[in-house]
């Protein structure tokens, strides 16, 4: 039995009203609620996913001094590589255990000063690694998209009001490795308890065991999804744009018991990112008498430096 609702995104974008509906008010209520929804019917196809992993399996299967030409502590993480340990949880002193790449959004030449996102990084040892990413990425904001537009309308918005704010957005996708676990790991786990900073994040890779989510008793429930479904979930920065209407669920990636410690545990979250300069001020529809207003005026920009100070990947 999971834990986490299903929805299909195919209801949304039918021409079905009633279907339509049905998907709204379901992927509503559960991030009123748990924070987390396993979506089917995404822009995904199953060769674009294998082909996905195999590239990055090839990729941290490179020798460490090979991925280690790709960290670039100037991008403060935000492209390439960032190795074992380096980053750790808002308020823990010891690293995750894991490596992971990213890549970021694509803009034309012409618009690169306007965003200033630093560039893509190319490996030059694998020849379609760099174009299965940016094939993948487009796949899943596009994805994200739709879910957004379902967001909206559940808090009675205009459906496409997220759509500005998303165009050429400072998205994420970022394949994870959790290495097999040679020595007592003493407080390091894979991915110590956090909230996601962006708007949505959109998880490929959790049909296998470790994710899991808090619920509002506080406690942990495994999160599975069926090998065809993304995981969904709210981050912080919808959760303060919705005055905490819309859930960001705490979770983790906990270690394997000790008869798995040697295998590897590989996962490709997308963090859904607006433009720097949107306002996540509360949104006056998400504010009354019961639920006053619970966080200060920040741009989504101001809000990531913020965070990627607490994460380390950002040295004051
Ligand atoms: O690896 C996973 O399953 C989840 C990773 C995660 O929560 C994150 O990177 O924010
Ligand atoms: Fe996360």
């Amino acid at each position: 039995m999971n834990n986490i609702p299903s929805v299909d995104l195919h209801d949304f974008i039918s021409e079905d009203p009633n279907r339509k509906q049905k998907f709204v008010d379901a992927i509503g209520k559960a991030y009123e609620d748990i924070g987390f929804v396993a979506l089917k019917g995404h822009f995904l196809d199953d060769a674009l996913v294998e082909n996905l992993y195999n590239e990055v399996k090839n990729f941290f299967d490179l020798p460490v001094a090979t991925k280690q030409k790709y960290e670039i502590p100037e991008v403060a993480g935000q492209r390439g590589y960032v190795s074992f340990g380096k980053e750790s949880a808002k308020g823990k002193k010891e690293g995750d255990l894991k490596e992971f790449w990213h890549f970021g959004q694509y803009v034309d030449e012409n618009e690169k000063k306007k965003y200033g996102y630093p560039d893509n990084v190319n490996v030059e040892e694998l020849p379609n690694f760099n174009a299965i990413g940016k094939e993948a990425y487009k796949m899943l904001e596009k994805t994200a998209k739709y879910v957004l537009r379902a967001l909206a309308l559940h808090l009675g918005l205009e459906e496409t009001y997220f759509d500005k704010y998303i165009y050429n957005g400072n998205s994420i996708l970022r394949p994870i490795h959790y290495p097999p676990i040679k020595e007592e790991p003493k407080e390091a786990v894979r991915a110590a308890a956090h909230g996601d900073i962006n708007l949505i994040t959109l998880l490929m890779g959790a049909q296998g065991r470790g994710l899991q989510v808090q619920n509002h008793k506080g406690e942990w429930l495994d999160a599975i999804a069926e090998p065809d479904e993304l995981m969904i979930n709210v981050g912080d920065m919808l959760s303060r744009h919705t005055n905490n209407k819309l859930k960001s669920t705490i979770h983790r990636v906990v270690n394997p018991p000790k008869e798995l410690w040697g295998t590897s545990r590989y996962s490709i979250p997308f963090f859904m990112h607006p433009v720097s300069d949107m306002k996540l001020d509360v949104l006056n529809n998400c504010v009354d008498e019961n639920n006053p207003k619970q966080f200060e005026d920040i741009t989504a920009g101001e809000f990531l430096t913020e965070r990627l100070i607490e994460l380390g990947l950002i040295k004051k």
